[in-house]
């Protein structure tokens, strides 16, 4: 069991030259609610967020499985934000979101979509959020029954294995994407394009376990809420975190 980051590993943090904070959204800053577009940082998070933003040799990046318009809208950050979307598919550096499907990639997009759709539709409270490159399959608001059925069905009909396509479960909601590239993708390059000399990552899905898998000595990854991870800390909320932000903050301004 993973306890609250330390204050010696915080201060480490705010001492490097340059830092990435590496932020996943739902779950993490914002509570999961009933409807994705709902969903909203707590205003503690998004100030601490904010704060840090100012900061000089300091990054901000929202590091999410939302696509990047629906993350755009819900994060509601200043555009020198770094936004990486769709679990590091697209990626907005300087207000350019970069995304190039092959044409193979495309037809196997357009080929599950009314799959997935037909599954869905007789479905009581199973839907489809579609995303630039594949689609989510939502059963927050689905029985027992139907969330089993839409699964079984959409699985089958996807025939992930055969074609290609990445298959991810995170809070009632089954995904599937035309790429495979994780968080941990999204991590590597935010590292590389910001020149980080150290990365804060924090997560509290299942497919964060890929952003804290791409962390090395010098990084802290914050495990939000239960469940098992391979980061080195953990705090139990979004509003636990938000306070680990603030504080980061604090102390880094004392140092930059
Ligand atoms: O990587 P994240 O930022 O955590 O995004 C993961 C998924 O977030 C959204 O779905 C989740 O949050 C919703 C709002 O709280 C909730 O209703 C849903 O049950 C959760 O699965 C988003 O809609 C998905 O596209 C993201 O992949």
């Amino acid at each position: 069991m993973t306890g609250a980051p330390t204050a010696e590993a915080l201060q480490r943090l705010a001492a490097t030259p340059v830092l990435l904070i590496a932020l996943d959204f739902d779950g993490t800053l914002a509570p999961i609610v009933d409807v994705p577009a709902d969903a909203r940082a707590l205003p503690e998070a998004r100030d601490a967020v904010l704060a840090l933003l100012d900061l000089p040799a300091t990054h901000v990046a929202y590091v999410s499985g939302r696509a990047m318009e629906s993350l755009a809208a819900v994060s509601d950050l200043p555009d020198h934000a770094l936004l990486a979307g769709s679990h590091g598919v697209e990626v907005r550096t300087e207000g350019r979101v970069t995304l190039d499907l092959s044409d193979a990639e495309q037809a196997e997009r357009d080929r599950l979509e009314p799959l997935l759709a037909g599954i869905a539709g007789p479905l009581d409270g199973v839907w489809i959020e579609e995303k630039p490159a594949g689609f989510a399959m939502h059963t927050r608001l689905a029985d027992a029954d139907a969330t089993a059925a839409a699964e079984e069905q959409a699985l089958a009909a996807a025939d992930a294995e055969e074609r290609g396509i990445t298959v991810r479960r995170g809070q009632d909601v089954l995904e599937f994407s035309v790429r495979g590239t994780t968080k941990g993708d999204a991590i590597d390059r935010l590292r590389e394009q910001t020149g980080a000399t150290a990365v804060l990552f924090a997560g509290d899905d299942v497919t964060d376990e890929d952003g804290f898998g791409a962390l090395g000595g010098d990084d802290l990854g914050v495990k939000v809420g239960p469940g098992e991870t391979r980061a080195g800390c953990r705090v139990a909320g979004p509003a636990e975190m938000a306070a680990v932000l603030a504080e980061l903050g604090q102390l880094r301004r004392g140092r930059v």
